[in-house]
């Protein structure tokens, strides 16, 4: 898979060259590419912002160095066949929340491009005109305001780029993780197994593994109903125990 960034701030996409990502990209698995946006522009400032139409606090993105940029990553996309355009996600504190279900779906995508926005965000129009050559997804990282796109860029192409075949070690370690199957995971544990007067639950020391399996489920479903019970509604029941039902 690639991923393109733009960003007047490119610099803050530095973390992907490390630890996972970082070395999916060393063997090939997958290529990120961070463009400047100010590199778009034509004049002697670079100026990539301006005052709102219709008055305002703030500043907001021109829409051409946008336009320039994203025409000149569409032209080289392996997505850019017929039937076929690469998906453009914008950042946005207005968009459809970012959730493993959405990472899910886009980690299929051949060519992910992010749009990271700044001041108040990107003229519109760009969004608009934008649907020629891409699928436009505006997507925000949860309910609250950050400064910019470039934060929910690192988080989405982890989320998204560890779910590649390969990029995870083991894969398995995928199955079980929170939200994978719909509810948060079990909490985990490791040596010493008493630490502090504290021990670790018996059972996961007892090598039954049917227990085990029991236990962390159960844990599962309580930790769930309890930090996320919005997540509980969601659940299809109908694959649960009569206890588990009861949990
Ligand atoms: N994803 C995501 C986001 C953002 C986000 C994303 C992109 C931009 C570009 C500018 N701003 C500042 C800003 C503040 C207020 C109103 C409009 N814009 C962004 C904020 N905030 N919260 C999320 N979950």
């Amino acid at each position: 898979m690639r991923f393109d960034v733009v960003s007047i701030f490119p610099e803050y996409l530095a973390p992907l060259d490390l630890s996972l990502i970082g070395k999916a990209r060393t063997d090939g698995l997958l290529e990120l590419n961070v463009h400047d946006l100010r590199t778009y522009t034509k004049d002697r400032h670079r100026t990539v912002d301006d005052t709102p139409y219709g008055g305002g606090a703030g500043m907001v993105m021109k829409p051409e160095p946008w336009a320039q940029a994203l025409t000149e990553i569409a032209e080289t996309s392996p997505a850019s066949v017929p039937e076929r355009k690469p998906t453009l996600i914008v950042p946005s504190p207005a968009g459809e929340v970012f959730t493993q279900k959405l990472a899910y779906e886009l980690s299929e995508e051949v060519h992910l491009v992010f749009a990271c926005g700044r001041y108040e965000g990107i003229d519109e129009r760009v969004l608009e005109w934008a649907g020629e050559q891409f699928t436009v997804r505006a997507v925000s990282l949860g309910d609250y305001v950050l400064n910019g796109g470039e934060v929910a860029v690192l988080a989405m192409v982890e989320a998204i780029g560890r779910l590649v075949p390969g990029v995870v070690g083991n894969p398995e370690s995928l199955i079980e993780e929170s939200h994978s199957d719909g509810l948060l995971e079990y909490p985990v544990y490791t040596k010493p197994s008493s630490w502090r007067e504290r021990e670790v639950p018996e059972v996961l020391l007892s090598g039954n593994h049917g227990k085990i399996a029991k236990f962390r489920r159960e844990h599962q479903l309580r930790r769930t109903a309890t930090r996320r019970p919005d997540l509980i509604d969601a659940l299809d029941v109908s694959s649960f125990s009569k206890t588990e039902r009861n949990i």
